[in-house]
């Protein structure tokens, strides 16, 4: 990975034009363009239900969009599945740390080395798990540590790939502040100073407050806005879709 930010080029790293998507006979995104720079960190977010995951399972390769394509490094990989993308660079994580149940961490990292062709070695695990600061026992069984543990051991399964681009749904989702703080100087370090490209799902605002140079909101499978924090955050579109729909859930 590039380290300097005189290096980041304008070009988009990732991106998708128009982005259609059916589920269960269900029209669920309908028309979704986004872009990101090497570096940059979009922010997504929306009300529950807006396809900001199935965003995510078509921008990984786990969903084929019905039409639209996605671009990595100007190549069209709309049809190339997800172990394909991960293998050019595009990592994923998930809302729920989900780690291999019946594996301690060490072998976790093995089966994560032996994923990726050529074999990762024990030096990329041990990069991964610094960059990270992950600090457990490797005779650990990955399934007893705690949350922050799990999405610690999982991000540094990702990174010792050195991807150019993550795509982060709700990393900091069930971490206590101490631990949302440290994720979010790991997103910092990672796309200011190794100038990898972001795009993080995230529901409280003021993480992306911090780490994102720009946000996008969806409600119901449509962008309705996008640009900076705080140019959204005077939308009263969005104002309408998203904090109003909470509010309701926290009233009701
Ligand atoms: N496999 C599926 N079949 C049919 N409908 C689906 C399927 N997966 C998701 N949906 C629908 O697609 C819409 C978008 O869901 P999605 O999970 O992408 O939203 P989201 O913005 O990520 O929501 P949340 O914030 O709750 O995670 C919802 O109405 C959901 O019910």
């Amino acid at each position: 990975m590039v380290a300097t930010a005189a290096a980041r080029s304008d070009a988009p790293l990732f991106a998708c034009e128009d982005i259609r998507l059916d589920l269960g006979g269900r029209s669920i995104l309908h028309g979704i363009s986004l872009s990101v720079r090497p570096g940059e960190v979009l922010g997504i977010i929306g009300p529950n239900g807006a396809g900001k995951t199935s965003l995510f399972e078509v921008l990984s390769g786990r969903i084929k969009p019905k039409s639209g394509r996605v671009t990595f490094k100007g190549e069209d990989v709309t049809r190339l599945p997800l172990h394909a993308r991960a293998r050019m660079g595009v990592g994923r994580t998930y809302q729920t740390p989900v780690v291999p149940d019946e594996l301690t961490v060490g072998q976790t990292f093995k089966a994560a080395r032996q994923a990726y062709r050529p074999y990762l070695t024990r030096f990329d695990a041990e990069y991964g798990a610094e960059l990270v600061h992950l600090h457990v026992d490797h005779d650990e069984p990955s399934a007893r540590l705690e949350t922050m543990n799990r999405r610690k051991l999982l991000l540094a399964c990702l990174l010792m790939r050195r991807p150019a681009i993550l795509l982060m749904d709700e990393p900091a989702a069930g971490l206590i502040n101490s631990e949302v703080d440290e994720i979010d100087h790991l997103i910092r370090m990672l796309s200011k100073e190794m100038n990898v490209a972001i795009i993080i799902v995230e529901h409280r605002i003021e993480l992306l407050e911090t780490i994102a140079d720009g946000v996008m909101v969806m409600d119901a499978g449509e962008v309705i806005a996008s640009g900076s924090l705080k140019d959204i955050l005077e939308d009263p579109k969005v104002h309408e879709a998203y904090f109003e729909s909470y509010d309701e859930e926290a009233r009701a």
